[in-house]
């Protein structure tokens, strides 16, 4: 694999503040990964390091093969960005828009109405942007960060003012990135909506990295338990319960769903029993911890 980006112990203070401290990160190509933290844990600071608007006080970052502080030219047209709070002329149409952004990268104004088709813009270009909801100047951003085929795209809290159904549009154009080779950091407190798309997860608290893993290596790291729900058939629950040997170890959501909690050890022997209670136990269902879940865990790890 290519690495894209390679952070080695990267420290960058604001005054006394410690924003990033002692920071290594690697991120390779075609990857698509999560940068989860509270809010001031440092994400920001991150992407604009990797972009090179802001400098290190101590350590080395390398881009795309170069220390993006030296703004090489090659290299910034690989990049896209989309940050936290997009803001765009309103009196510019959003085909103006695009053309502006595409004449800085040295593009020619003809991949301008694939990428408003492509954001679901189309309609749209020809309107103000002043007249655009939210969620379309989000759009637009992507869009502007999409120009050029970049190989490195860093999106600051991307689905914000988007509707669930532009969220999944806009995690499925991500995926057709990953799929092109393209390294997509996404910084978000939309955990959620990450777990099907994440290759990765970053967890930052107060500028160190406290997890850093696919969801299922942090599930392994955490070990924490796994939620089993059984479904019985009406009347059976109290059976069920005496059967299994549940002694309060257990919730009842309902008159016939039971909610258990065991460690992966644990797990395929309760399962096997469960499932052996066939006129009983109509449905199980196996819910690892989410990745709302996890993040709670590590933080509280952090404190602890
Ligand atoms: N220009 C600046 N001057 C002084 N302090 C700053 C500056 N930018 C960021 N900070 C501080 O650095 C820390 C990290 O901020 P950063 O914006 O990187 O966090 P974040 O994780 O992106 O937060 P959020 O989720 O709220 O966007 C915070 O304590 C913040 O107050």
């Amino acid at each position: 694999m290519t690495s894209n980006v390679k952070l080695d112990a990267v420290v960058k203070r604001y005054g006394a503040r410690v924003a990033t401290d002692q920071f290594s990160l690697v991120l390779e190509e075609g990857e698509t990964i999560a940068l989860v933290g509270h809010n001031g844990a440092g994400k920001t600071t991150l992407i604009k390091l990797v972009l090179g608007l802001i400098r290190p006080d101590a350590g080395t970052i390398c881009v795309l093969g170069s220390d993006p502080a030296r703004g090489d030219a090659e290299v910034r047209r690989s990049l896209g960005y989309l940050p936290e709070n997009v803001a765009f002329n309103l009196a510019l149409t959003g085909r103006e828009t695009l053309s502006f952004y595409a004449r800085l990268k040295g593009e020619s104004g003809g991949v301008v109405r694939d990428l408003l088709e492509h954001v679901g813009l189309g309609e749209a270009g020809g309107r103000r942007v002043g007249t655009y909801s939210k969620g379309m100047r989000q759009r637009l951003g992507l869009a502007q960060a999409l120009i050029g085929k970049p190989r490195l795209l860093l999106l600051d809290e991307p689905t914000t003012g988007l509707d669930p159904a532009l969220r999944q549009h806009f995690y499925e154009i991500v995926r057709a990135l990953r799929d092109e080779g393209c390294t997509v950091l996404i910084s978000s407190h939309a955990l959620a909506e990450m777990e099907g798309y994440a290759d990765r997860v970053v967890i930052m608290d107060q500028g160190r990295k406290i997890a850093d893993g696919s969801i299922d290596d942090l599930r392994r790291i955490a070990s924490m338990p796994s939620r089993i729900r059984l479904r019985t058939a009406p009347g059976e629950l109290q059976q069920v319960e005496t059967h299994l040997g549940l002694n309060g170890c257990h919730r009842r959501l309902s008159d016939t769903t039971i909610e258990v909690n065991l460690a992966s050890s644990q797990k395929i022997q309760f399962i096997h029993h469960a499932a052996a209670l066939e006129d009983q136990v109509l449905d199980i269902d196996v819910l690892p911890p989410s990745l709302d879940e996890l993040y709670a865990h590590f933080l509280n790890g952090r404190a602890a």
